[in-house]
């Protein structure tokens, strides 16, 4: 087995602050004092795991539990207080979709620039543009400035960018919603396709059953803590039982 993910010691913590501060000008005054005081919170809490190349791996837990923070620490979109990820191979994060757009460029050179944010070529982004234009649909839109944009298009096209180039490793936010029905049949199939041909898959999920019909194996987290780590069926049943004894 070679492994894909290698999720050591991670633990992240996020400075709240604490104190009201009424203006801008009262926060620098308070902050050249060392006056500014921060509470810490604990999203996550050493974070072991590893994921082997292929698998589909799912992480389920409460809202609050840690599992978007988790995958943008996975993804390198953000940095842990502790610890390391170590990645074998391409990523493709479908988290914050066109976290990089820019309101003011048309969809052809917000492609560009996501496209470079995700580590690709002009030359490659070049010659996959008549690719990502067809699979968003939005036909004429992508000769118009983002701002103009509705949140469906903006995922469309966000989607459309980050899977252009088949990733070794795929991570997956439920939570995003990619557009309407007829795309968002279009994006899992998209998604399934690249199941078959062996990407590994991270993939958080409210849906027990979709989680339970895609994953093999599956992580509960608990307040920042792995609760439980095993077979799909076992810990989504102790999940559910936990859930409703709360
Ligand atoms: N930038 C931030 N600053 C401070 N706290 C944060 C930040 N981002 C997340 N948190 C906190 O960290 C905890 C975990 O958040 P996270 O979004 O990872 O949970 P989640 O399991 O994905 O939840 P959900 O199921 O609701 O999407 C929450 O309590 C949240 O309030």
């Amino acid at each position: 087995m070679t492994i894909s993910i290698d999720v050591k010691n991670v633990s992240m913590k996020y400075r709240l602050n604490s104190e009201k501060v009424d203006s801008l000008k009262q926060y620098f005054v308070k902050r050249s004092k060392k006056e500014i005081k921060y509470k810490e919170f604990i999203a996550l809490s050493d974070i072991n795991f590893s994921v082997q190349r292929g698998e589909v791996f799912g992480i389920i837990g409460m809202n609050g539990a840690g599992k978007s923070t988790l995958l943008k620490i996975i993804a390198g979109i953000i940095k842990p207080s502790e610890g390391n990820v170590y990645r074998y191979g391409s990523v493709a994060p479908l988290i914050e979709l066109g976290g990089g757009f820019n309101g003011e460029l048309t969809g052809i050179e917000n492609i560009y620039l996501n496209g470079l944010l995700l580590g690709h070529s002009r030359k490659l982004i070049s010659s996959k543009l008549e690719e990502i234009s067809s699979f968003s649909e939005l036909g004429e839109f992508l000769h118009v400035p983002l701002k103009n944009y509705s949140s469906g298009m903006k995922a469309r096209l966000g989607f459309s960018i980050a899977t252009v180039v088949e990733p070794d490793i795929l991570i997956v936010d439920e939570a995003l919603s990619v557009g309407d029905i007829q795309f968002k049949t279009k994006s899992e199939r998209k998604i399934m396709n690249m199941i078959d041909s062996g990407t590994t898959v991270l993939f958080v999920s409210h849906s027990l059953e979709q989680v339970q019909k895609l994953c093999k194996r599956v992580m509960w987290l608990d307040k920042g803590r792995i609760q439980e780590i095993g077979l799909s069926a076992e810990v989504c049943k102790n999940f559910k039982n936990a859930k409703s004894i709360k």
